[in-house]
């Protein structure tokens, strides 16, 4: 039997070290390096999934926290998973709810055990642990799963990094056990670590020793300086296989994309592509624009130009501004999808950029064009 996740390398970048390749799954391949929409509560804000294919979105996002207070996993085991559920018949990769937990419920209490805390939604009490987080994402069946962990805030006391990639570590050794269909779900662990070499060497050293079939970063894009990413990243992916796929967790700006696949990272997410088309920020070549700043009242030009999204095709900044401004449902979908084709857009040239062994050229071009000379 097959196993349910396997990368295929296809080519290393010669001037930059970035590589090509293929993460095969259950409901089909991945290209990568790729960014992966985030469809937190089983769907990916106003797009359906024919936009999305349009798109071209090979794989999306979905949550355990969320699923899992509303409308609780067993609804969707009985509808017959999220593919169904949600009528996406391609990837779909979920996270396991500790992060989740951290940054939107009230009231947790952590222990080896797992994790109590309040639904943010009505206050009820629940619970997650290693063996929970397992059950909600088997009943979900998605492609990947992720391992159950805590991500530590930032800053954060050395020794509560320590610790806290200790219980990760323990918590993701019960993932394993508690993991009921191997052949048809890969479960990703997740190393964490902190700001600290020797935190991260000792999360890999711990995980990597138990053969997971991917293997993401975590505790990262918290807060810190992005320089500060950049650098975890330096020491933190070489520890990691080569012959397994490394999924960079909530990290999604179009330079950290570029800076995270040349530092051999595969996979990436984050929520802003959605979360700012909903104050009507887009990103373009140019740079971010505002569409429902005044100065585009009566700019009829497409929002981006050098995009031949939907979007681009059909309709005016003004026309834009004009949704936006009178809170039309519509201006959000404009501006969500041409955002998340702008990053898929951007993933496609990274990838073209590694093919033609120029992705440190390819950077600097997008920066000086994006209005990130300074970086
Ligand atoms: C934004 N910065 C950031 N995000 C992080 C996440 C969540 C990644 N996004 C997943 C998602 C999936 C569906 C819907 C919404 C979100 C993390 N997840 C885990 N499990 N562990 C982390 O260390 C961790 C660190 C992160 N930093
Ligand atoms: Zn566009």
């Amino acid at each position: 039997m097959a196993p349910a996740i396997r990368y295929e390398h296809i080519k290393t970048c010669k001037q930059s070290g970035a590589r090509l390749g293929r993460v095969h799954t259950p409901h089909g391949v991945i290209e990568t390096p790729t960014f992966m929409p985030v469809g937190t509560q089983a769907t990916v804000k106003t797009m359906s999934p024919e936009e999305l294919k349009a798109m071209d979105a090979q794989i999306i996002l979905s949550n355990t926290y969320h699923l899992f207070l509303r409308p609780g996993h067993d609804i969707i085991r009985e509808a017959g998973g999220l593919h169904k559920f949600m009528n996406w018949d391609r990837p779909i990769l979920t996270d396991s709810g500790g992060f989740q937990v951290f940054s939107l419920s009230e009231m947790r209490k952590i222990s080896e055990e797992g994790v109590h805390f309040r639904s943010h939604l009505n206050g009820d009490k629940k619970f997650l642990s290693p063996e929970v987080a397992m059950e909600v994402q088997n009943s979900l069946g998605s492609d990947i799963m992720m391992a159950f962990d805590e991500c530590p805030p930032f800053p954060a006391e050395y020794e509560y990094v320590k610790k806290s990639l200790e219980r990760t570590s323990r918590w993701a050794e019960r993932c394993l056990e508690a993991h009921a269909r191997p052949h048809d779900q890969g479960l990703f662990a997740i190393v964490q670590g902190g700001m600290h070499e020797d935190l991260r060497k000792q999360s890999a050293a711990d995980l990597t020793s138990m053969d997971f079939p991917g293997y993401a970063i975590g505790g990262l894009s918290v807060g810190e300086p992005k320089h500060l990413m950049y650098e975890v990243l330096d020491y933190t992916v070489p520890l990691l296989p080569t012959n397994k796929p490394r999924y960079l967790m909530g990290v999604g700006s179009p330079d950290a994309l570029i800076e995270g696949s040349i530092r051999g990272v595969d996979m990436f997410d984050c929520v802003l592509p959605t979360r700012i088309a909903r104050n009507g920020t887009t990103m373009t070549s140019q740079g971010r624009l505002v569409v429902r700043n005044a100065n585009y009242a009566s700019d009829f030009g497409p929002l981006d130009p050098a995009c031949d999204c939907y979007t681009c095709r059909n309709y005016s900044r003004a026309y834009l501004r004009h949704l936006i401004k009178a809170d039309e449902t519509f201006g959000l979908r404009l501006t969500t999808y041409h955002n998340l084709h702008f990053l898929i857009q951007l993933m496609r040239n990274v990838r073209q950029a590694i093919m033609d062994d120029r992705l440190l050229d390819f950077r600097d071009e997008f920066f000086e064009q994006y209005g990130l000379h300074d970086n």
